[in-house]
């Protein structure tokens, strides 16, 4: 065993408690590393690595970063997945005789940030901590910087698990590690680095203390183990007041609509598929919050849509009188722009780093509180009102705030400059003594000058030599001998004190000194009487939040032209002139193509939809998920008219999140989805399924298809919208009473197939995959030799079809496309937005490269007479011009072909 200095025994002492953090040892004015963590510091902050001895054989890697600078160090470190143990000298150097005691102060770790970039002023820094006892799963999450935290619990699921950590999306996750490593099972690539650390100590005695024993009480006992592990992981990390957390919401999932992390993300509520960022998604278009308080708490309720009618009724009522009061909202607005983070100012304040500034934010803040409160109590909206007798104005807090701290404080709170005249007898005193003595060093500068006949003689300070009177060099001889006393040479002068100079010296450094530190003790002592304060400022920044979000959803609402809601109990979604919210306002030149849904139990809850690619048909599915999710929110609608039942969850299988999952193929991700949803869809569900039965073989893929559509109708019985490319599963409109064929409209103008994006009744007739690939850009041999395949691929599914007794159809008909005219007269369209896609022009294609069903071949090209022998056939295929065919003209001469050779 090396024998190491005291100092790097006590090092290394310490950092046994923090294995799995960086240790930033405090030495003087710099936090060093030593050994591994050195090395690996060095590398990850690059930053010099050096070496000291220690009393080892070895020299010990050694890196450091200044103490004022080390802020934004540790931030990278905390953005890189690590945790970082603050270690600090906890005596005075000058005055401790050996080594000084060094203890950890605080581990920061991602989950516990309380600033710094991480944490985005519109969102949440999660901490979740997962544990299981009776068969019972429980979670709790806790924003430390805003004072947030939520608990749950279910019988244990594993799905219910990654669901409910999926709206959290924590950047750490504690507790049992058999839990943590079943979600690490399961491999799925949150939006950010998720850092796991296995944690099952608990501190109850801590949690009754904290929250109180009655609320304490009222937790069910998973729950209550939950929680007490949380809180011990934050006591052991923060080692100070976690006054901030003040109470803890117990909430029932069953309450709240259920969205899977693959559903939320294919719906895009809070950022989107492409690129994973907030514009373009649910949450970009509706976010109008004046209030970063009122941003998160949008993000909350767009994940946790409600399911109970009352709830969403008081919500809607409050948006719909805003949606028609533009001044009252503007007003609000107005007031909302002037309130900062109440939550996280008052975490602060809790925490025990707020400043002067932070305290004037809320004071500002606070005075904002009573124009809103008037605002919303003299409107006639019952929702309104009731946030106004709510609302605590706390304007004894403002007006402590304000009788104290000056209105322009600085930064740092040690360094005095903070509190108002007037505030405190001695202080006022101790100031009146600087002011004093500093007048009298005025004029003993202007006596100086008399005296010595120097006109240019000044009288400065600095941090080394204190008071000093300064003398230009050209000056010097003037001076009178005895007096004056050589203190500093510089270039061009020479600096001197006096005995009745370093007197008064003596006295104002000492005032300012006293000033100085009771400043600070008046500072702090207002700053834990606004920390005991904690439960009414965050009740009232609940409040704002709440209003923000209905000023909001208002605000987008009448812009967008949305509508309120009929919210029912039932079972019918009915949906007139629907449109996608997003797609709608992010279409520059066209316009978007509303389309209607009527999902009933006496017509059809499911609808099965054919169409060309790029017809619109994910769009249109999507749609009517967000018109549910937006109303079961409280939101208005994008629609001409919606009677909204209560949706208790929602599933999509929709392409875009096969690579969620890695190490999985499509299908077999598809398939385990289909079996989460076969299990867990109730009546009251939406399924969507985007290109069900594909990723596997055509027969099989339909013969699957057709038994999923079978069990959902048959079993479960709930809404569906099904799109498909099997155009042959159009039969089972025959034999399931609840399901109906719909198909988006094409024409067809000669080069150009003009996707009208209109749903209109009845299955299609063709996919036009080979068209899109067309517009896509493939290569034109890819696509001659495309529809020379076709033929074969077609005959061969029939064959696999019929030797696998899949039901065979009668061969689709292809649709009759409502006229343009008539679809226009009848949505009121106007011709000019027409979609019409050219060749080059590229939307989306998700399908292609897979295998094409049967499209349709209509008669168009001319063909030569049937001529039965081989050799003609061949000549036939030999004078083809296929880069100069259209596509249809390419189809019908296969399917001239096919028939001769069927005649051979
Ligand atoms: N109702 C509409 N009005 C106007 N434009 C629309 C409408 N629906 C869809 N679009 C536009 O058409 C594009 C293609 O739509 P979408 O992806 O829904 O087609 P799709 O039928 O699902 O195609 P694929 O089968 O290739 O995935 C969208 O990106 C959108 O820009």
């Amino acid at each position: 065993m090396a024998k190491y200095t005291p100092m790097i025994e006590q090092y290394l002492t310490v950092k046994e408690q923090a294995q799995d953090a960086f240790l930033f040892f405090r030495l003087g004015d710099f936090y060093e590393m030593f050994f591994e963590d050195a090395i690996k510091a060095s590398r990850e902050l690059e930053i010099t690595l050096t070496g000291r001895e220690g009393g080892g054989e070895e020299r010990i890697p050694m890196c450091g970063v200044p103490y004022h600078s080390a802020e934004g160090y540790i931030q990278r470190l905390i953005e890189k997945g690590y945790k970082v143990a603050i270690c600090e000298q906890m005596e005075d150097p000058t005055v401790t005789k050996g080594m000084v005691r060094r203890e950890i102060v605080r581990v920061v770790t991602p989950g516990t940030i309380m600033e710094g970039k991480t944490i985005a002023d519109k969102s949440n820094n999660y901490l979740v901590c997962v544990t299981e006892s009776d068969r019972m799963m429980s979670l709790a999450a806790c924003d430390i910087s805003t004072g947030e935290l939520y608990v749950t619990s279910v019988p244990s699921s594993v799905e219910w698990l990654r669901d409910e950590i999926g709206i959290y999306e924590p950047s750490e996750m504690i507790g049992d590690s058999s839990m943590l490593e079943l979600i690490q099972a399961e491999q799925i690539q949150w939006s950010r680095p998720v850092v796991y650390t296995p944690w099952e100590k608990q501190d109850e005695r801590l949690v009754r203390s904290q929250f109180g024993e009655a609320a304490w009480a009222r937790l069910d006992p998973e729950r209550q183990h939950c929680v007490a592990v949380l809180i011990s992981y934050l006591s052991e990390t923060q080692r100070r007041s976690l006054g901030q957390l003040t109470q803890f919401s117990p909430y029932e999932p069953g309450h709240y609509m259920i969205l899977d992390p693959f559903t939320r993300r294919n719906l895009e509520l809070v950022e989107t598929v492409r690129d994973r960022s907030k514009k373009g998604s649910l949450l970009w278009l509706l976010d109008r919050s004046q209030t970063s308080m009122g941003a998160r708490l949008l993000r909350r309720w767009i994940d946790k849509p409600l399911l109970n009618l009352k709830p969403i009724e008081e919500r809607l009522e409050a948006v719909d009188h805003l949606y028609n009061q533009f001044i009252l909202r503007e007003d609000l607005k107005g007031s909302l722009n002037e309130i900062y983070d109440l939550e996280r100012l008052v975490a602060r304040i809790a925490f025990g780093n707020a400043n002067g500034r932070d305290l004037n934010a809320l004071k500002v803040s606070l005075q904002q509180i009573p124009a809103l409160k008037e605002l919303c109590a003299s409107s006639s909206s019952s929702t309104l009102r009731r946030i106004a007798g709510e609302m605590d104005e706390c304007k004894d807090l403002s007006e402590a705030i304000e009788r104290t701290i000056v209105e322009d404080p600085p930064v740092s709170v040690r360094d005095g400059g903070l509190i108002k005249p007037g505030c405190h007898e001695h202080l006022d005193e101790l100031r009146e003594a600087s002011v004093n003595g500093k007048r009298w060093i005025a004029e003993l500068e202007a006596k100086e000058r008399e005296v010595t006949g120097i006109r240019s003689l000044k009288i400065g300070f600095n941090k080394v030599f204190g008071y000093y009177i300064e003398v230009t060099k050209a000056n010097v001889g003037s001076l009178p001998d005895g007096r004056y006393e050589r203190k500093q040479t510089l270039t061009n002068a020479e600096r001197y004190v006096t005995p009745e100079l370093k007197e008064k010296e003596g006295l104002i450094l000492e005032a300012q000194e006293k000033m100085v530190d009771l400043e600070y003790v008046l500072f702090t002592e207002l700053r834990e009487r606004l920390a005991s304060e904690i439960s009414r400022l965050q009740l009232l920044a609940e409040k704002v939040a709440e209003l923000d979000v209905y000023q909001s959803l208002a605000a987008v609402s009448a812009e967008q032209g949305f509508v309120k809601p009929i919210l029912t109990d039932g079972y019918d979604l009915v949906v007139e002139a629907g449109r996608h919210p997003v797609v709608e306002a992010v279409m520059k030149e066209s316009s978007f193509i509303a389309n209607a849904t009527q999902l009933t139990r006496n017509e059809a809850g499911i609808l099965l939809i054919t169409g060309p690619n790029m017809a619109g048909k994910s769009t249109y599915m999507r749609q009517v998920a967000l018109i549910s999710i937006m109303a079961q929110i409280g939101c208005f609608v994008p629609a001409g008219k919606a009677e909204v039942p209560m949706i208790d969850r929602i599933f999509t299988r929709i392409g875009a999140a096969d690579d969620l999952i890695g190490g999985q193929s499509t299908f077999m991700v598809e398939m385990a989805d289909i079996q989460v949803m076969t299990e867990k869809a109730t009546p009251r569900s939406l399924i969507i399924i985007d290109e069900l039965g594909r990723g596997t073989s055509t027969s099989e893929g339909m013969a699957i298809a057709q038994a999923v559509i079978e069990y959902v109708h048959d079993t479960i019985g709930c809404k569906s919208l099904v799109s498909t490319h099997f155009h042959e599963l159009a039969h089972l409109e025959d034999s399931l009473k609840g399901l109906r064929n719909y198909s988006m409209a094409v024409q067809e103008s000669g080069e150009n197939v003009h996707f009208l994006r209109k749903l209109v009744p009845g299955p299609a007739g063709s996919s036009y995959g080979i068209y899109c690939a067309r517009l896509a850009g493939l290569p034109s041999s890819i696509i001659g030799r495309a529809y020379s395949l076709l033929q074969g691929v077609e005959q061969g599914a029939a064959q696999v079809a019929v030797s696998q007794e899949i039901p065979q159809q009668p061969l689709t008909p292809s649709i009759e496309v409502p006229a343009v005219a008539e679809l226009e007269a009848s949505e009121g369209i106007e011709a000019a937005q027409e979609p019409v896609v050219k060749v080059g022009e590229v939307v989306q294609l998700s399908i292609f490269g897979e295998e094409e069903m049967k499209p349709s071949a209509k008669a168009a090209a001319p063909a030569e007479k049937a001529d039965p022998s081989l050799n003609q056939i061949v000549e036939t295929i030999k004078s083809i011009d296929v880069m100069n065919m259209t596509p249809l003209q390419a189809m019908q001469l296969l399917n001239e072909l096919k028939m001769k050779a069927r005649n051979l």
